[in-house]
């Protein structure tokens, strides 16, 4: 039921993105036609650069995710393709997250079928049978850092602007048991737990520090760095690496796949609560007057 409920979503936007690739038929084979997700294949390296491309912050609404799923459908099913490097074409920012407007005044199946797609873009990257790397190239707060999280290996630019964690808290919300999941296996629970609570955003150093990323290097070698890490993963046989990373992430995924259902229902009626509605507006509120 709730595959099929997720494919319902896929299908209503592949025919959109049907569409906008028969108009756009002549711009060669290999490039995927979508307005938000750029992918830049190397077919000869067997690795596909996607570059978020939602100005101006990549923040992840419904369309947006929608395409990024269908974007990673077609990468996973197409066997030239063995590694992803994920990477921001909006200056200074990887992503801003969920997209706070889609969680805000809306009605009840909105809510639900935008927590699918969450769902489902998270279980897609996470369990991934290709090797991602994450070029973290700008700030990645809570819903940007999770896709940054899904990944194999992080490298973040050196700027201390690029903050990146799990803010929730923050915005009065709270990341779901699967986020946390997803943190606590990467620096571990005693971290997690402060940062979670806290709602940090670690500048670079900290973030190398604590685990969250696993290098951090100048801006200008962003891409390079992640290239050379994708080829000494790619080194690795696949069949070999691959059960070896679903051994390690099964039980993770398991544990949303289990109550998927049950998962939509409680943030349905976490985020229609009348005191959450109005903390996101608030946040939101605050977000726009910052620049006046
Ligand atoms: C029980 C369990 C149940 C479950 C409980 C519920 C679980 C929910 C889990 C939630 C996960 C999330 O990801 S929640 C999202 C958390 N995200 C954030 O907190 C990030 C907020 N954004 C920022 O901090 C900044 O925008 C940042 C990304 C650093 C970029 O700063 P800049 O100065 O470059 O840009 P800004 O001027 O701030 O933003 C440019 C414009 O983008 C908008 N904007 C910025 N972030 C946005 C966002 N996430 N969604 C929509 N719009 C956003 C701003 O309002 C501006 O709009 P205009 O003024 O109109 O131009």
């Amino acid at each position: 039921m709730a595959l099929l409920a997720g494919r319902t979503v896929l299908l209503r936007a592949g025919v959109r993105l049907g569409a906008e690739a028969a108009t756009r038929g002549g711009n060669g084979a290999r490039r995927f036609a979508s307005h938000r997700v750029l992918v830049e294949p190397d077919a000869a390296a067997g690795i596909a650069t996607i570059k978020l491309k939602n100005p101006p912050v990549n923040s992840l609404s419904l369309e947006f995710l929608t395409e990024l799923i269908i974007c990673l459908e077609k990468l996973e099913n197409d066997k030239t393709f063995r590694g992803i490097i994920l990477t921001s074409d909006c200056p200074g920012i990887f992503s801003a997250g969920l997209d706070l407007r889609e969680m805000c005044g809306k009605n009840p199946a909105h809510y639900a079928e935008y927590w699918r797609a969450v769902q489902e873009i998270w279980l897609k990257l996470y369990l991934s049978n290709m090797v991602l790397v994450a070029a973290i190239n700008g700030a990645s707060p809570a819903g940007g850092c999770l896709m940054a999280l899904t990944c194999d290996y992080r490298v973040l630019a050196d700027n201390p602007r690029y903050r990146i964690g799990l803010n929730e808290t923050l915005l009065g919300i709270i990341a779901p048991f699967w986020f946390k999941d997803n943190l606590v296996n990467t620096i571990g629970h005693r971290a997690a737990d402060r940062a979670l609570q806290l709602g940090l955003l670690f500048p670079p150093t900290e973030a190398l520090q604590v685990g969250m990323v696993d290098q951090v290097v100048p801006e200008d070698q962003i891409h390079s760095t992640a290239l050379s890490v994708m080829s000494q993963w790619l080194a690795i046989p696949d069949h070999a690496r691959q059960l070896t990373k679903s051994m390690m992430r099964k039980a993770t995924a398991d544990h949303l796949i289990k109550q998927r259902e049950a998962d939509i229902q409680n943030f349905v009626s976490f985020i229609s609560k009348d005191s959450i509605q109005k903390s996101l507006q608030v946040y939101l509120e605050k977000l726009k007057q910052k620049k006046h």
